[in-house]
This record gives structure tokens, sequence and C-alpha cells, in this order.
């Protein structure tokens, strides 16, 4: 969890229109500039305490990108760099084009962190109307389709909402404000599977229909699985695959076969786990492998769990750096 506690970002941003840069006249972003683009990021909170570093990567506009990883390995920190709450210690990372904050970029971008900040005193009608007078694009049947579809009451006081429904909520406003980039950190953690599936039809239609680009964190990886068209993989603070995970699965396969004279191809096994007589190894390695395996594709959920099995082994130039920094 980062330290943002800008309330309500969902609805923060100029009243004024929206960027040329990286957008069409229109104002629906271009397919050419990416949504986003890591340069040599890097955050830290303390001296000693690097949350992201040396990650480069780019999200094309218009994908669902699945940001998966363990607890702490920089999820949170990613998105809320991205939100422009935080600022970075290193390196960029550029959001429609733009290296730092512009009002332009604020007005295409939402985001509900985990705190999920509203106002407890307000009504669940008065945070829409909120909503409405502070974002000039403000589009109330989206809203209230959220609000409905949880039969929450509009007279309603936040404060005094379940978790969830608070949740419902905060996707409301960000959903409302037809951003061009949503930016949601593990928005559906504290949804009944019903409500998760009908949030995520949601904003799935808002993507294919506007081309939104939304970043989702997530720990429940069945929920981005068939949802997501890119995906990143934070691992202590570093990226450990970015890309359309259709093509990352491509380029792995999982062999399993009897422990005795079976070798791997050197360099290429991301995991090797023996059981008894029987290996099961995870390769990054789309060409075909010799030796008496049986080789399949892995699943999205096997090869994540796969990696994040395997710890990352500490960069050689770390240490330089920190004594330089
Ligand atoms: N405000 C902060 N001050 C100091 N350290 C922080 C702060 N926020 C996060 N960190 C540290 O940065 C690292 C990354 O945290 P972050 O919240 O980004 O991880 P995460 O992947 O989102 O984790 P989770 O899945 O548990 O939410 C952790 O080691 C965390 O302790």
């Amino acid at each position: 969890m980062t330290d943002a506690t800008a309330a309500t970002h969902a609805i923060s941003g100029p009243l004024d229109g929206v960027s040329t840069g990286g957008a069409s006249s229109d104002g629906t972003p271009s397919a050419a500039t990416p949504a986003i683009e890591a340069v040599g990021l890097g955050k830290r909170y303390r001296r000693d305490r690097w949350a992201l570093r040396d990650c480069e990567f780019t999200v094309p506009a218009g994908r669902i990108c699945g940001v998966v990883g363990a607890n702490g390995a920089g999820k949170s920190t990613l998105l809320t760099l991205a939100a422009r709450l935080i600022e970075p210690t290193e390196g960029e990372l550029r959001v429609f084009g733009e290296a730092s904050s512009t009002p332009e970029t604020r007005a295409r971008v939402a985001c509900v962190t985990q705190e999920k900040p509203l106002y407890p005193s307000f009504t669940v009608a008065g945070t829409l109307l909120m909503g409405r007078e502070l974002n000039p694009g403000w589009d109330e049947e989206v809203a209230q389709r959220v609000i409905d579809m949880g039969e929450l009451r509009l007279d309603a006081r936040v404060g005094s909402l379940s978790g969830g429904q608070r949740t419902r909520v905060a996707l409301a406003l960000a959903l409302g404000k037809r951003a061009d980039l949503l930016l949601l950190d593990e928005p559906m953690s504290d949804l009944d599977p019903l409500a998760r599936h009908e949030l995520m039809g949601v904003l799935m239609a808002e993507a294919a229909e506007r081309g939104t680009t939304i970043l989702v964190s997530s720990h429940i990886l069945p929920e981005l699985d068939g949802v997501m068209d890119h995906l990143l993989l934070v691992q202590a603070g570093r990226i450990r695959l970015s890309g359309d995970p259709e093509e990352i699965l491509d380029s792995h396969q999982l062999l399993t076969g009897i422990a005795e004279g079976a070798e791997l191809p050197a360099g290429t096994a991301v995991e090797r786990r023996v059981r008894g007589r029987q290996v099961t190894a995870l390769l990054h390695t789309g060409e075909p492998v010799d030796g008496p395996w049986e080789s399949v594709r892995p699943s999205l959920e096997e090869l994540l769990l796969a990696y994040l099995r395997t710890p990352l082994p500490p960069p050689a130039t770390a240490p330089d750096r920190e004594a330089a920094a």
C-alpha cells in the first residue's frame, strides 16, 4: 500500500478540454502514442528502500492491462506513479507521451486506489453530483448504471456503506469521468463474485466501446484471464514480464518427464520442480525441446505461479548505484 491519499482522484482534473497530444481530434486516444511508457523508472520511499527500479515497459493505448505480482512487489506504487499522486525517484513514466503531470493528462486519467478515498458524509447522490460538477465529460448514464446494479440507495451516506458498496461508488466516479486511462488498484478484492462479474463486464464494454486503456492490479488470477490483453508481471520492484499474454504464453512450454537423465536446455528454465521421479519445468522458449519430455503450452495461471515462485536474482549493478546515490 502506498501513502496516496488524494481524495477522489477519480474526479480530479481541470474543467477545460482534452489534450491533442496522443489523441485524435475527437479526443479518443491515438494508437500511435502508448498510454504508458516507463523509461528507467524507479521509486524509492526511504533511503535504502526501492519499491520499483529499472522498469522499462510500454502499455499501448486501448489495452486492458493486468498488473500482477506478490504482496509488496510494487503494483500500487506503479499505479500511483501513473496517477501522478507520487513522483518517480529516477527515470520517467510517460502518460500519453507526457513525462510529468499536466492539466490535460490529469483530465484524461481516473484512478481508484486501494484506499478508495471518498467523502464519508456525502450521500451517494451527492458524490455523483460532485463528479458531474467537476468533470466536463461526465457520463451520468454509466455512473448511474454502476450504482443501480448494486441496488444502492441514492440517499445513503458513503460512510454507512460496506467496503464493497464504497468500491462500487468509487468505480462509478471513475467510469463517469470518461477518462482515457483508468487505473484500478485491486478494485474487485472486496466485491462479491456476482458484483465482480458484472463490473468486469462494464469495464470490458468501456474498453471495447471507447478504446479506454485500463490498468488493473489483481491477486485473483482467474479474474484477469481472458479479460486482459496486456500483462505486466511486477516482481520485487522489477518488471519481469510485459506484453501480450498470448504471445508470452506462446514463448513458454510446460514440460513433464522422468527425472533420471532428463536434461533441460541451458538457460531456458524459469522453474524446475521434482516430485518423486517426475520433473515439471517451465521453459522460456518457443523452440521444440529434444528428449523424453511431454510439452504443453502453460495456462496463464501455471505461467504466473511459476514466475511468482521463482525469486528474481538481484541485479549485479545495484550496489554500485546505491553507493553512488
Ligand atoms: N508510503 C510508503 N512508505 C514506505 N514504503 C512504502 C510505501 N508504500 C509502499 N512502500 C513499500 O514499497 C514496496 C512496494 O509496495 P506496494 O504497495 O507498491 O506493493 P504492492 O505490490 O501493491 O503490494 P500489495 O499487493 O500488498 O498491495 C513495499 O516494500 C512497501 O513496503
